[in-house]
């Protein structure tokens, strides 16, 4: 594809340097009143035009294809390793960033990879086709020229270079604008409930102008190039003009060859303004470039060690062992934790909001390395076991349920990709979801819509539920979600979470004290710390930290003792 190109760039180049030669004959024969100009002129420019226009469009569709191809690639590539880092660099970025890799970033680079492969080999051959017919027709002439254009060439090079630079910046201010925008748009519901328009409006206009400034600067240099090239071309057609006519009047040129060198030297002076210009694309292209190789290069930092084996889980016991852990340079989110949940019994942890109970989940899926300590599953350490086996070994359902747009069967089947129609469905049926299905237009193959939008609260949990029935996995994480329910939704969510967790390795996360009366044991979280640990009766005698919470909980209206 790309000898194509290029041979058709070559082409296109070759045909249009032509174009002097004839220019030079057919003055020389009108100069001679020979008649036979009539029919050579067309005979000679009408194939020489054809040629260029076949050669024009099949370089375009060669060059446009390759710079596609490369786009899908590079797309495909980049996916791969998104879906290969860290959850804490996912979480960094943020989802608008990301995406805007995807459509700012390989638009620009689609743009500069086609001007490049279009202008490059063409005009640079257009360029050199045309001054060797220069050369040839006039040396002196050509000389002239040939020192005119460094003085242009120079300052372009300095102004790519800071174009270079620029597009890094602009190209991660773009991202930021579309995680700005992501963000709002999907949070109208409080943006409009808390009348925060005016808010949203206010950090729209400051993204805007900033991109609006940069894109400016951008525009300023690049701005500059065309007209330093077209200085440069007048100069050149000033100087011709006095060397021809010095030339002419010595008797060393001629009116056939002054055309001639006029003509090369308009097929030249484009070709090199579009060189230029092109100076600046392919530095913005390459500024982009190197962000995406910089995403292409990074290397997670989660990875399995060497020798790492499939864990060997029978109930599923977990064990944390003084585990040091924090996100950043900030204090740590858990600070020598030690906690036991034994083979099929379900243990709570609860405590304040920012205590470290997430984190504790998000450990224990090894979505995070800790800084010290141990975790175990069934006695093994997680961090010499495979990625693969240690999530396989557990179910998470979450307070943020994430439904794909896709079918309902589809969403439940991601708890075991080869699991049948009637798996699902039991998986369903446990769920107390079978019911709502049934009733939805098209039941199994209805779509969800995005991010399961077109379903109730309840239901989305519901079919995470199943989802997590279907993967059967020995341990369940459980980050209490039936908050934002009401009490109906919330009592079947309740009887649909049981029969999950029943006979299964269980850690819930526990929002609302009543529902972990009944749990093994009770960890009572605190500043990253276990404070306490008991069951609720012995911690509610204890007179402590749990039992302030239930005290507040069951002022504030649940049935907390
Ligand atoms: N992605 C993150 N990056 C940096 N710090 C974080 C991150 N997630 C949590 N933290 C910090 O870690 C600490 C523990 O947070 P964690 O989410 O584990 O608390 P939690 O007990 O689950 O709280 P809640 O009940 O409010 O969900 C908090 O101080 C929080 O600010």
């Amino acid at each position: 594809m790309l000898l194509l190109g290029l041979f058709l760039s070559a082409v296109t180049a070759a045909s249009v340097s032509g174009y002097a030669l004839v220019v030079r004959e057919m003055t020389v024969l009108m100069e001679l009143r020979d008649a036979r100009v009539i029919w050579l002129a067309p005979a000679i420019v009408l194939p020489l035009v054809l040629i260029r226009s076949l050669s024009l469009y099949w370089q375009t569709l060669a060059t446009n294809r390759l710079a596609l191809s490369v786009m899908r690639d590079l797309q495909t590539a980049m996916y791969a390793r998104l879906m290969e880092a860290d959850f804490a660099r996912l979480q960094g970025e943020g989802a608008g960033s990301l995406v805007s890799r995807f459509t700012n970033d390989i638009t620009t680079l689609r743009e500069s990879l086609v001007r490049a492969a279009n202008n490059l080999t063409r005009d640079t051959l257009q360029v050199i086709g045309g001054v060797a017919v220069m050369i040839w027709l006039d040396w002196v002439l050509a000389l002239l020229l040939l020192l005119i254009l460094p003085l242009a060439g120079a300052p372009v090079l300095r102004i790519g270079a800071v174009i270079r630079k620029r597009s890094l910046s602009v190209m991660s201010q773009m991202g930021n604008v579309t995680s700005f925008l992501e963000e709002t748009l999907s949070g109208t519901r409080l943006i409009k409930t808390f009348s925060l328009e005016n808010y949203a409006r206010g950090r729209s206009r400051t993204a805007f102008q900033e991109r609006f400034q940069l894109l400016q600067a951008m525009v300023r240099d690049r701005s500059k190039i065309e007209p330093l090239m077209e200085i440069a071309g007048g100069v050149a057609l000033a100087g011709i003009f006095a060397v021809a006519g010095w030339r002419m009047a010595t008797g060393d040129s001629d009116v056939g060859r002054f055309l001639g060198v006029i003509t090369a030297l308009l097929i030249v002076s484009p070709a090199l303004r579009a060189l230029g210009s092109l100076a600046g694309a392919i530095q913005e292209g390459m500024g982009v470039l190197e962000r995406v190789f910089n995403l292409l290069d990074e290397d997670p930092r989660l990875v399995e060690t060497a020798g790492a084996k499939p864990l060997k889980t029978k109930g599923g016991a977990i064990a944390l062992k003084d585990v040091q852990f924090a996100y950043g340079p900030e204090a740590p989110a858990l600070n020598g934790v030690s906690l036991e949940v034994p083979a099929g019994k379900t243990v709570a942890l609860v405590g304040p909001s920012g205590s470290g109970k997430t984190s504790v989940l998000n450990l224990i899926a090894r979505l995070y390395d800790p800084q010290s300590g141990r975790l175990e599953i069934d006695g093994q350490d997680i961090a010499n076991a495979t990625l693969a086996s240690v999530r396989g070994s557990l179910a998470l359902v979450s307070q943020d349920t994430t439904l794909f747009d896709d079918t309902i069967a589809a969403n439940i089947g991601f708890g075991a990709l080869d699991a049948g129609q009637d798996a699902i469905e039991a998986a369903a049926k446990a769920a107390d979801a079978h019911d709502f299905i049934m009733s939805l237009p098209g039941t199994y193959e209805f779509r969800a819509g995005p991010r399961g939008n077109l379903l109730s609260g309840g239901q989305r949990q519901r079919i995470s539920i199943a989802r997590a029935l279907l993967k059967d996995a020995p341990i369940l994480l459980l980050d209490e979600a039936t908050s934002a329910l009401d009490s109906q939704s919330e009592e079947r969510v309740q009887a649909a979470l049981e029969r999950l967790s029943a006979g299964r390795t269980t850690l819930v996360i526990a929002h609302r004290l009543f529902t972990v009366r009944n749990a093994d044991w009770i960890y009572v979280m605190d500043q990253g710390r276990v404070a306490e640990e008991g069951r609720h009766d012995d911690l509610v005698a204890a007179g402590g930290l749990y039992a302030q919470l239930c005290r507040i909980q069951f002022r504030d209206g649940d049935q907390a003792t």
